[in-house]
């Protein structure tokens, strides 16, 4: 199955219809309208009817579109998946999960959802947002308790809030977080997506951070601001060398097919399968980030 690309997920608060109405322009991979903590207790069942008017009749394009739905077991949970199901949307985002048991609960009520309004059963796709020390620990286990799960995610705010520190500006204390979570989504096939960085107007802070998260393996990240957007796809893009030694990679490796061996050296460096999957997923993003064409030629 070919990688969806979700470098950037950007949050839409539910309430706000003129975020809502333009959230397509900005180049997001994935819209993630949120009904939870950005909406006040007085407004979640307007920003509900609002999110779901904008999904059925906003033309969104190819992109995909999450909503962050309110904890299953508060008052509005359910209300907000059988809306959200009966809008079509591409991805349930639970908030604050904690265990395996979060991760079913929803599930069951999604079903029963999609029975009801006769969506395709499955076709609601679900993600779980990790945001406190239980979550993390179970990390591994949530990464495998559904079909629907396209990936998991850290919710560093609440994060920090339940272990008593705050964030700063190395990212030192999301650490043992950001591994759980990443190893867990691999180890599950999974996507693996980091945080929000709140300081919008701190660009050289908000640089650095997703280039760790690069770094670490993250598919990509939460944004909160259209600005946010292309300093992702920026640090995400190969750089023309990358590209270049990829496909060097994967001409090599087709040499050393033909004459029967996985195994060859390209400028005294051993490339075998691991490095060529590797190739072949930076040819992917440059594909996607439009630097190549469909036959692997540099644009221009
Ligand atoms: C811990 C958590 O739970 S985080 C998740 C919940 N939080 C959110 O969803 C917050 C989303 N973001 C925002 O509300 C805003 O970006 C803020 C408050 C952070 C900053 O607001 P501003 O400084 O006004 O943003 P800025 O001036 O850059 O806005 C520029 C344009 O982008 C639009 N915009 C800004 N953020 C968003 C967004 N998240 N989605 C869609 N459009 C947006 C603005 O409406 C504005 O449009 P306009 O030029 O047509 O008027
Ligand atoms: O999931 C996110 O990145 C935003 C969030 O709710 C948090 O940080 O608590
Ligand atoms: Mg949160």
């Amino acid at each position: 199955m070919e990688e969806r690309l979700r470098r950037t997920m950007m949050f839409v608060p539910g309430n706000n219809p003129s975020m809502i109405k333009d959230a397509g322009i900005y180049g997001a991979d994935s819209i993630m309208f949120d009904l939870e903590d950005s909406v006040s207790l007085l407004e979640k069942d307007a920003a509900r009817m609002l999110v779901y008017q904008a999904i059925q009749t906003v033309d969104y394009g190819e992109t995909e579109l999450v909503v962050r739905i309110n904890e299953c077991s508060s008052e509005f949970g359910r209300a907000d998946i059988f809306s959200m199901v009966k809008a079509g949307v591409d991805v349930i985002r639970l908030p604050k999960t904690e265990t395996v048991e979060d991760v079913l609960e929803v599930e069951a009520v999604i079903l029963e959802a999609e029975k009801t309004f006769g969506r395709e059963e499955g076709s609601t796709r679900m993600m779980a947002a990790i945001e406190g020390a239980s979550g993390v620990l179970n990390a591994p286990a949530i990464a495998v308790s559904s079909k629907r799960l396209i990936g998991i995610a850290i919710g560093a705010e609440d994060y920090v809030t339940n272990m008593k520190t705050r964030r700063y500006p190395d990212g030192q204390e999301l650490f043992f977080a950001r591994s759980m979570i990443i190893h867990a989504a691999r180890a599950a096939g999974i996507s693996a997506f980091d945080t929000v960085y709140s300081d919008v107007n701190n660009e050289e802070g908000f640089r650095n951070e997703v280039a760790l998260i690069r770094q670490l393996g993250f598919d990509g990240k939460s944004v909160i601001n259209p600005r946010q957007i292309p300093v992702v796809n920026e640090i995400y893009a190969p750089t023309i060398k990358e590209i270049e030694n990829a496909k060097a990679v994967i001409e090599a490796i087709k040499t050393a097919e033909k004459n029967g061996s996985g195994v060859i050296s390209l400028n005294g460096k051993m490339i075998d399968k691991p490095i060529v999957m590797r190739a072949e997923r930076v040819m992917m993003l440059a594909k996607a980030s439009k630097i190549i064409d469909e036959e692997g030629n540099l644009y221009e």
